[in-house]
């Protein structure tokens, strides 16, 4: 890939010279965010970056519609232009527009058209932090798509959730100075557990709705596992037949203490061996873990990939949160949950919207 082929497109296809001016501001907004994502340690392909802004918008050589992210990746099929840099002209209309949506805007094929790479991510961003030939900052940029989407639409929520996982992450200590900072303006773990808990099941709900269904929350050790507890109690009172697999005794005081409150509410605890459901809830670790996963937390789960419906609290357990390596085994999760903040090592793993953030407080 290098420039005189995307200027050989561009001729070719007759893409106007205001669209080709907007695509170099894209390239310079992207590369830009880019070049900071990799000085913070996220490995970043500069040239999908570089091509994929410069050819973003391709398809608005014969198409004006909202279907022209399609079009554009059909018009690059008949280049020797990488697949990656084609998705990223196919995901990049809006924030990513999501099978239902494309049902509602009669877009054909009907299908999610959501970014996953991080650098699928950079170029939807970018472009819509662009405005003509100006580059906005993300609270103007906020602003304008509340008046033209809507205060609760789905593309603005999914514009936050890109601003959230390219510029507003955080590592494991950062986290931890954040829980701390929380502590010192009053608040405790308890409270930050609790508020993680309720969070958890009112997203899953959103989600996955439970009432009357099998929920399964599998603990671990930590506080990941205290999370797990908490959110079983709110689990049931949502309405669902909740069930607790407990793989180790908790080895913290504020999960000691959500667990004995689950079992006051009469949540039945249950063996790996005899668990079964349709949802299962991952608070087997979270930012805590370290190095290699033995047993029974192996097993555990690969026994919680076999459910139909799995979702992680904060980390994928069998993720490293910081830098996304997956250890031995590795939880397959449909939805995560991250607390506070978007974890690091999450970055350009999961289609946008399937990482949600709930609000704790710190
Ligand atoms: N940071 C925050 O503000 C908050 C964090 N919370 C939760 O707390 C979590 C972090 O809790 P913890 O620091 O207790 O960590 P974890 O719950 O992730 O796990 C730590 C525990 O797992 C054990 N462990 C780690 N790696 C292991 C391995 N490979 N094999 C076997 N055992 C292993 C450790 O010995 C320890 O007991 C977060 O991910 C989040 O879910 C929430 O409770 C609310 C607030
Ligand atoms: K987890």
């Amino acid at each position: 890939m290098n420039e005189e082929l995307v200027q050989k497109i561009w001729q070719k296809e007759g893409l106007a010279e205001n669209i080709r001016e907007h695509c170099r501001t894209v390239e310079k907004a992207a590369l830009e965010l880019a070049n900071r994502l990799t000085q913070k340690g996220v490995k970043v392909n500069l040239d999908f970056v570089k091509y994929g802004a410069l050819l973003h918008d391709i398809g608005r050589a014969r198409d004006h519609s909202v279907r022209q992210g399609i079009t554009g990746y059909e018009i690059l099929q008949n280049y020797s232009v990488p697949e990656e840099i084609r998705k990223i002209a196919k995901y990049h209309v809006g924030a990513g527009i999501t099978k239902e949506e494309t049902l509602a805007l009669k877009i054909e094929p009907v299908q999610d058209l959501l970014p996953v790479t991080v650098e699928e991510k950079i170029v939807s961003y970018g472009d819509n932090l662009v405005a003509g030939q100006k580059i906005l900052s993300f609270q103007e940029t906020l602003h304008a798509f509340e008046q033209k989407f809507g205060l609760k639409s789905g593309t603005v929520e999914r514009l936050k959730l890109e601003h959230r996982e390219l510029e507003s992450f955080v590592t494991r200590d950062e986290m931890h100075e954040l829980e701390k900072k929380a502590i010192e303006k009053g608040l405790s773990i308890e409270k930050l557990m609790e508020n993680a808990g309720k969070e958890i099941a009112r997203i899953t709900n959103e989600f996955f709705p439970v009432i009357r269904r099998n929920v399964v929350c599998f603990a671990g050790p930590g506080n990941n596992g205290g999370d797990a507890l908490v959110a079983a109690r709110y689990f049931k009172s949502l309405g669902a037949k909740v069930s607790i697999v407990l793989l180790v005794q908790p080895q913290t005081w504020e999960a000691k203490m959500n667990l004995k409150r689950a079992q006051n509410d009469g949540i039945e605890i249950k063996d790996l061996e005899s668990t079964s459901g349709e949802i299962v809830v991952d608070g087997i670790f979270g930012t805590g873990v370290r190095g290699e996963i033995g047993e029974p937390f192996a097993s555990a789960i690969r026994k919680l990939n076999e459910f139909e419906i799995k979702v992680a609290i904060d980390v994928p357990s069998g993720l490293n949160p910081d830098s996304g390596e997956e250890k031995n085994v590795v939880v397959n999760t449909d939805l995560v949950i991250c607390l506070g903040r978007f974890k690091k090592g999450l970055i350009g793993k999961f289609q946008l919207g399937r990482v949600q953030i709930a609000d704790i407080g710190v």
